[in-house]
């Protein structure tokens, strides 16, 4: 059994950290919130973020990053992606030069345009990282829902260790080296899940959702292949799969983000009413930057930047969008 350390104590880490005690692993979740730290040792819960669900009295809760990081067989991120960079700084000299670390976080980096395993990489050199993704809602894992995510790691090693750790009769873990791909696919899909939350709000149907759904993803497709993705993860649980449980699930933040937007609220209202975490507000700009830097065209993810960042009617959004030039289905036909 192992010593693992999860950083982040939001729905995803919470449900983290009920699965890995569950596993019979030594867990600790850190907050950086003292009064939450206290409050879930008080009353075996987080309300805020998983209403209802009673932890199990083996969760050890720490808000001090010194105590919490020290002799861990494993650290797990899973802050918010724009807390990644700052956090790692955070425990640069708590840690062993080799921690091994897998993210949970999904979100490129403004500015760098690095994914999450790439920020940990640049500033905890030396660090062994891998990154678990895939269609998981908190809400859903916490109630043991049997669940399929993959574990991906430029590290044979380090993607069975986590395999092994994670993996349960109710959460099967696969394994993959692409681990580009898999944070693409994973970081991408909320961004086109905006788009299909607008779709709800503005009261267009299932057509719509399964059009966004089967061009988003060929859109998120091209842009990680260009990246050196290999096609094949994009086909999978942290590609199409985490895309579709985004962009149909009561669960989904991003969906709800971008309903509240179809509906007439500005991306921060929209945030704002969520109260957690809206990732593809985040990505989308630097999805838009991968696209233009690696020449690769993404109308999906163009018009939700112009709806997000620069006033554009979510209506006119879609407009542009079916009016497009007149194209062929696939990116290379010939008859
Ligand atoms: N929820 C889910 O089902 C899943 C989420 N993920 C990913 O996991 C990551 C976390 O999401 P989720 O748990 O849902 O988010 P939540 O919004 O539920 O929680 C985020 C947590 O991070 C804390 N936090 C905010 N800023 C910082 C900071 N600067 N340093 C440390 N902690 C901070 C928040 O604290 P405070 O309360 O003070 O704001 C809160 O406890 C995201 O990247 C998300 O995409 C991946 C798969 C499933
Ligand atoms: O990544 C997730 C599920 O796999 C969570 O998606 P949301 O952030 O949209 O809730």
């Amino acid at each position: 059994m192992a010593r693992i350390c999860i950083l982040g104590a939001g729905s995803w880490g919470t449900a983290l950290a009920v699965l890995l005690v569950g596993n019979g692993h030594t867990v600790t979740l850190w907050s950086h919130r003292e009064e939450e730290v206290l409050a879930m040792q008080r009353t075996s819960a987080n309300e805020s973020k998983l209403p209802g669900v009673v932890l199990p009295r083996e969760i050890r809760y720490s808000s001090q990053l010194k105590e919490a990081v020290k002799n861990q067989d494993l650290l797990v991120f899973a802050v918010p992606s724009k807390a990644t960079r700052e956090t790692a700084k955070k425990i640069k000299d708590l840690i062993p030069e080799d921690q091994k670390i897998v993210s949970v976080s999904k979100g490129i980096e403004e500015g760098t345009l690095y994914s999450q395993t790439q920020i940990l990489e640049d500033v905890l050199k030396g660090a062994l990282t891998a990154a678990l993704s895939g269609p998981s809602h908190a809400e859903e894992v916490v109630r043991r829902i049997p669940t399929l995510v993959v574990a991906a790691s430029k590290s044979h090693d380090l993607a069975l260790l986590t395999q092994e750790l994670f993996m349960n009769a109710n959460f099967r873990v696969y394994i993959s080296p692409d681990l580009l791909g898999v944070e693409i696919g994973g970081s991408l899909k909320n961004v086109i899940a905006l788009a299909a939350g607008m779709s709800d709000g503005l009261g267009y149907g299932d057509n719509t959702k399964a059009a966004l759904i089967t061009r988003g993803i060929k859109e998120i497709t091209r842009l990680a292949v260009a990246m050196g993705a290999k096609e094949d993860t994009l086909a999978g649980l942290s590609g199409i799969g985490d895309l579709i449980v985004t962009c149909q699930s009561m669960h989904s933040r991003n969906r709800m983000a971008g309903y509240y937007i179809g509906q007439g609220d500005s991306a921060q209202e929209a945030m704002d009413k969520v109260k957690m975490v809206v990732e593809g507000v985040y990505s989308a700009r630097a999805a838009r930057a991968l696209g233009q830097r690696y020449g690769v065209d993404l109308p999906i993810i163009e018009q939700v930047n112009r709806v997000l960042f620069e006033q554009m009617d979510v209506r006119k959004a879609v407009l542009e969008l079916m009016g497009r030039e007149k194209k062929a289905e696939l990116d290379h036909c010939s008859w």
